[in-house]
């Protein structure tokens, strides 16, 4: 096996409030090689685009970063600024769902990129005009060439997520973090994207951390998938261990609707009840108050995130007590 390309352990995001300081991160461990995909899935507010930021450092002000952070070897959180605004782009590379916050719409498309290849490797103006022509074509622009000279708003919502992936490959990253970047996108353009994005990530051999609220988009393009619940790892795995025999009775709800391979758009489902507040969590396990299985011994301590097989693991106290598959098990293929 080599070595991981992303190792993080024990990442904790604590964000000073109104009535004191609250834990959004409570000890994020995962690790990811070169060339594989980990789709991190969960509801709303359970912690899934704090961790991608804080990989990078890009949280808010009133927040505080502890744990470890590597990334191609480079301790991410001892970085000073200088050095860590020069990783961003160059190492790690970033795409969100709208590409309006990473596109500048008042240069063209060819402008962005050609002058970001500039930035990064000092190439001359030619080099980096003829590299951003390279690139359209790479994310499949068609007419690569009239479309360096269009602005942002000239192209269709497709196209655009299509020249900030050109934008996000410029500096040639080792990783991309990809936060919803297809989910603005109707059905069709989405699957194009995604798998233009498992294609590249592919050829370029990175490793690429993709944030989803969506079951089809992970069984189509992830190797490793993590759920999040209020701040904490609770299972992960490979796509088939996870997605086809999740342990934890919280992944197995949210999973209830995985019944093939190409479900795209396929939302998770919602589970009855809310997330909990996060500056009030229940004692031991945050599921708990959810969970049809909870007993006594659950709200005792937060369970270890314990091994099933050697890449599956699961945070639940009464692992090995449950039945150990799903119902649709048998049905997922990855
Ligand atoms: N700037 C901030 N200050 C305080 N709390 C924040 C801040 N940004 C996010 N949070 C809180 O951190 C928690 C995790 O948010 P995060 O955006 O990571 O969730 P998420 O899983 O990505 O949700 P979504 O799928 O809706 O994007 C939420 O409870 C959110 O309210």
């Amino acid at each position: 096996m080599s070595k991981p390309l992303v190792q993080v352990s024990d990442l904790r995001v604590v964000v000073r409030g109104a009535d004191g300081p609250v834990t959004i991160l409570h000890g994020v461990d995962f690790s990811l090689e070169a060339g594989k995909v980990l789709c991190v899935l969960g509801e709303s507010g359970s912690g899934k685009s704090m961790t991608m930021r804080a990989l990078m450092r890009l949280v808010p002000r009133s927040a505080t970063i502890s744990g470890r952070v590597l990334i191609d070897g480079v301790d991410v959180l001892a970085l000073r600024e200088r050095e860590l605004a020069r990783i961003r782009g160059s190492l790690v590379a970033m795409i969100f769902q709208e590409p309006a916050t990473a596109l500048d719409p008042t240069f063209t498309i060819g402008h962005q990129i050609a002058e970001t290849v500039r930035a990064h490797e000092g190439a001359s103006w030619a080099d980096a005009r003829r590299r951003a022509l390279d690139l359209l074509e790479l994310v499949q622009v068609p007419s690569a060439a009239r479309r360096l000279q269009a602005y942002p708003h000239e192209l269709s919502g497709g196209l655009r997520q299509r020249a900030m992936i050109a934008l996000a490959l410029s500096c040639r990253p080792k990783v991309l973090i990809a936060d919803e970047p297809t989910t603005a996108l109707d059905a069709t353009v989405q699957i194009q994207v995604l798998l233009l994005l498992r294609e590249l990530q592919r050829e370029l051999g990175m490793a690429t951390l993709f944030v989803t609220h969506d079951v089809g988009v992970a069984c189509e393009i992830a190797d490793e998938v993590a759920v999040m619940y209020a701040g904490r790892i609770v299972e992960r795995g490979s796509t088939e261990e996870v997605l086809g025999r999740a342990g934890h009775p919280y992944a197995r709800g949210l999973l209830r609707s995985v019944v093939t391979s190409d479900l795209v758009g396929t939302r998770l489902v919602p589970i009855d009840g809310s997330p909990p507040e996060l500056s009030a969590l229940p004692p031991g396990c945050s599921f708990a108050p959810r969970c049809n299985h909870a007993i006594e011994r659950c709200s005792a301590a937060v369970p270890e995130l314990a091994a099933l097989s050697a890449s599956h693991r699961v945070r639940c106290a009464r692992l090995g007590e449950l039945e150990p598959a799903i119902p649709h098990a048998q049905e997922v293929s990855t």
